[in-house]
């Protein structure tokens, strides 16, 4: 942590009794409570935190945060102790502000992409654009931390612990500029409150995480947060304002007063798409800013890429970088790994890509998407994941079954939940003609075999991700090896 000790004052917090004691480091977690530590004792899924404070104490924590419920649950354990009890309305949005306070430091410039999809591609490229611009950058998410500073992480968005340490041990490496995703959990959780953040962008809406959210609407507000909640007065809004719940959110955005940047195939967005046009290595695209044409070379496979160009274009431009040298940049950017990228090809010219489809408008973005890029068929391997709303699974086989041209349903990650009946959710919308693999790999393998030439093959769900978890276990797994090793196999290499 930055330096030794923070009183709880210093860390924006006030105590029930004023008592102000110094502070040796923050806790989320009971298990990693240390002498003098402020336990956050927030109200989970699970279980309230607040169970946990008895421990705490033994463990000698100098101060508890919670909430008026978890101070009642924990009553008795807290009536003779001598810390300090902080109670808060919103005990998550306190300690996300409190690790800001306490780690202090970030990059200079920060920005955040929320989205049902898209949030993965468009902080990377907006990483791509900045290290094209020769400036010190980061992107966090789903796949950690990647470019001048490296991490792990568990969540796309992380905790508010993770997430100020990161920011600050990043900015101590000398990164400037950091990219991150906003998941709808994260912004509900306010994991990203305490953040300075200097422009916000808005990807599409559809459907995923209704088992979280409790519907739609919820499930946008929560994406909403963003821009009238984390983003201040006088910071930027690049949105996609193709949706009608993208036009809502740059309403939203304007309210806000933030400085709102459209962007889209709609003839009033100020970044707009004016043409595309496809080929098997990638697209031509013509756009303009303003009213102003251009056209650029893209090697990126996907329509919906040169939209994710676009909001990191937009987001760079907010964030201060001029324009021209922005747009000089835009033909050198890189496949996302796992997003619409190329793994294999056949001797035959067919060709596999991965792409981490995995929610229904997911599923037909990226099939509808390669159709202009692809001479013959389309094959689809497609399973989804357990644990997760159990809504879509039906809806992603209606995708596959309506844009691809043969479907095999297999196992994404089945978690703890049994795989049989996932396929058949699956199955459900993707209809007899499918066929069913359970094995991931034979399914591959199998439509591998398919491909015919000019045809392609689209492995979807898992994209970047190396292992499938099974129960509670993670085994080794990944797309694209699987792909390199069943054609090789096929094509008589091995
Ligand atoms: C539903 C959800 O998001 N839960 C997250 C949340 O947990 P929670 O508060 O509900 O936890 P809980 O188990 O009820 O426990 C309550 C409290 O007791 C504490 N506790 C618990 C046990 C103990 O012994 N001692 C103790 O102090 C916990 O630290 C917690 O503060 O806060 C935890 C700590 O930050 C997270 O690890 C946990 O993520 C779970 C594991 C998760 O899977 N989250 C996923 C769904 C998620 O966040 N995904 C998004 C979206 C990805 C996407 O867009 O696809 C992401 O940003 O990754
Ligand atoms: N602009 C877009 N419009 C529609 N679909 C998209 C768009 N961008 C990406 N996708 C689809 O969503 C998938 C996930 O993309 P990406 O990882 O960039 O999004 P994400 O929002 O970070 O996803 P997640 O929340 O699942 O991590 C891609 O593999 C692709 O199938
Ligand atoms: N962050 C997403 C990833 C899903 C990836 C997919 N392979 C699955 O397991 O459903 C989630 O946890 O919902």
């Amino acid at each position: 942590m930055s330096q030794d000790t923070k009183t709880l004052s210093q860390l924006g917090l006030r105590a029930r009794d004023s008592r102000d004691p110094q502070i040796t480091g923050l806790s989320l977690d009971s298990r990693t409570v240390k002498p003098g530590h402020l336990f956050a004792a927030l109200p989970g899924s699970a279980v309230h935190g607040a169970e946990f404070i008895p421990y705490a104490l033994r463990m000698d924590a100098g101060a508890v945060l919670t909430d008026r419920a978890g101070a009642e649950m924990a009553a008795e354990a807290l009536a003779g102790w001598d810390g300090a009890l902080v109670v808060a309305e919103d005990p998550r949005a306190a300690f996300a502000g409190a690790a800001a306070l306490w780690f202090e430091a970030q990059p200079e410039i920060v920005v955040a992409v929320t989205g049902t999809s898209g949030k993965t591609s468009v902080a990377t490229f907006t990483r791509q654009i900045w290290h094209r611009l020769g400036l010190k950058a980061i992107s966090l998410g789903t796949m950690g931390v990647e470019g001048d500073f490296h991490a792990k992480l568990a969540h796309t968005t992380p905790d508010p612990l993770t997430l100020h340490r990161i920011l600050s041990e990043a900015a101590a490496e000398g990164v400037t500029h950091a990219a991150m995703e906003a998941s709808s959990h994260g912004l509900d959780q306010r994991r990203l409150d305490g953040v300075r953040i200097e422009a916000g962008a808005f990807t599409n809406f559809s459907q995923d995480h209704l088992d979280y959210h409790a519907g739609f609407d919820e499930y946008f507000a929560a994406k909403a947060l963003l821009f009238n909640h984390i983003l201040e007065e006088g910071a930027s809004a690049v949105i996609n304002t193709d949706s009608e719940r993208g036009r809502q959110m740059a309403d939203i955005a304007t309210d806000r007063g933030l400085a709102v940047t459209t962007v889209g195939q709609n003839e009033n967005a100020m970044l707009r798409i004016l043409g595309q046009r496809y080929d098997a290595t990638g697209q031509d695209l013509r756009f303009s800013i303003m009213g102003r044409p251009y056209m650029i070379r893209l090697g990126l496979i996907g329509g919906f890429q040169a939209e994710n160009v676009l909001l990191a274009a937009g987001l760079v431009m907010a964030a201060g970088s001029p324009a021209e040298e922005v747009l000089e940049s835009l033909p050198q950017l890189e496949t996302v790994r796992g997003r619409m990228q190329l793994v294999a090809q056949r001797e035959n010219g067919a060709a596999v890509f991965v792409d981490y489809a995995h929610k229904p408008g997911a599923v037909v973005a990226a099939l509808q998407s390669l159709r202009p890029h692809v001479m013959g068929r389309i094959v689809c391997v497609i399973g989804a994941g357990g644990d997760r709303d159990r809504g879509k699974r039906p809806l992603m086989g209606q995708a596959a079954r309506d844009y691809a041209d043969v479907v095999i349903v297999t196992d994404d990650n089945p978690r703890t939940e049994d795989p049989a009946l996932i396929r058949a959710a699956v199955l459900e919308g993707a209809g007899p003609e499918a066929t069913e693999v359970a094995d991931r790999a034979e399914a591959i393998l199998r439509g591998v075999d398919a491909l015919q030439p000019g045809d392609a093959l689209l492995i979807c769900g898992k994209g970047h991700e190396t292992g499938q978890i099974i129960g509670q276990d993670v085994y080794p797994f990944d797309d694209a090896e699987q792909a390199s090793v069943a054609v090789a196999a096929l094509d008589g290499k091995i």
